[in-house]
């Protein structure tokens, strides 16, 4: 097989950059700044994957002649919880409005990932899900956990990883996925393409 020449996180996602990094491969990191609006018309498996691949596929596309020996792959994680989805809080009181939507029940975490493989011209899109229930919080303790900051940058507006670890009850899937990149979702489709992070076969 081909060697890469590159590695390519579409993310400017701090959490996905140190999952990625475990694995010592040596990657750049590319924020896509795609536009991501969700469109409530489409299941919320299409939403997360087409994000995905429009993050993948706009970083490839500036690539120019490395095309062909590099990957690239980018993800987009939601909360969907009684038939919305719920993306980043855009201010204080949209964090304040999906806290209370999750606390005291369950929701559900997608992400959609793209792999794009430049030397065999293959694009892979999937979704992983987990399932997670939210301790019942009252309008004091939102208020308080929307002080330390965290929301603001997460879908769904909390974090399961930080502050956020106090209000998770239970979790139901892969962790990884609630945190923004499924990494064993992830090895499986490396692995349909010939790789292997296992192996450190990049
Ligand atoms: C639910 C949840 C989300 N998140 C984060 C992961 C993602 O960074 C973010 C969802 O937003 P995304 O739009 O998926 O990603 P992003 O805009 O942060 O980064 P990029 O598009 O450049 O890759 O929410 C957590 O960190 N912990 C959690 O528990």
């Amino acid at each position: 097989m081909a060697k890469l020449k590159r590695i390519i996180l579409a993310s400017s996602s701090p959490r996905r950059i140190e999952l990625l990094k475990q694995f010592g491969i040596e990657f750049e990191t590319i924020p896509s700044n795609v536009d991501e609006s969700i469109d409530q018309s489409l299941s919320v498996e299409e939403n997360v994957m087409q994000l995905a691949k429009k993050k993948a596929q706009k970083i490839f596309e500036k690539l120019g002649e490395d095309k062909k020996c590099s990957l690239v792959i980018a993800a987009d994680t939601v909360v969907y919880v009684e038939e919305v989805i719920l993306g980043k809080p855009s201010n204080e009181d949209e964090a304040f409005w999906m806290l209370r939507k999750i606390s005291g029940k369950w929701h559900t975490v997608y992400t959609g990932v793209c792999i794009i493989d430049g030397p065999s011209e293959r694009i892979l899109v999937e979704y992983e899900k987990s399932n997670v229930y939210i301790k019942h919080m009252s309008d004091e303790e939102i208020l308080r956990y929307i002080s330390t900051k965290e929301p603001f940058d997460k879908a769904g507006a909390y974090a399961i990883q930080g502050f956020g670890s106090l209000i998770v009850e239970r979790i139901e899937g892969c962790f990884y996925n609630v945190v923004g990149l499924p990494l064993y979702k992830l090895n499986i489709m490396l692995q349909k393409l010939g790789y292997d992070l296992m192996k450190g076969e990049l």
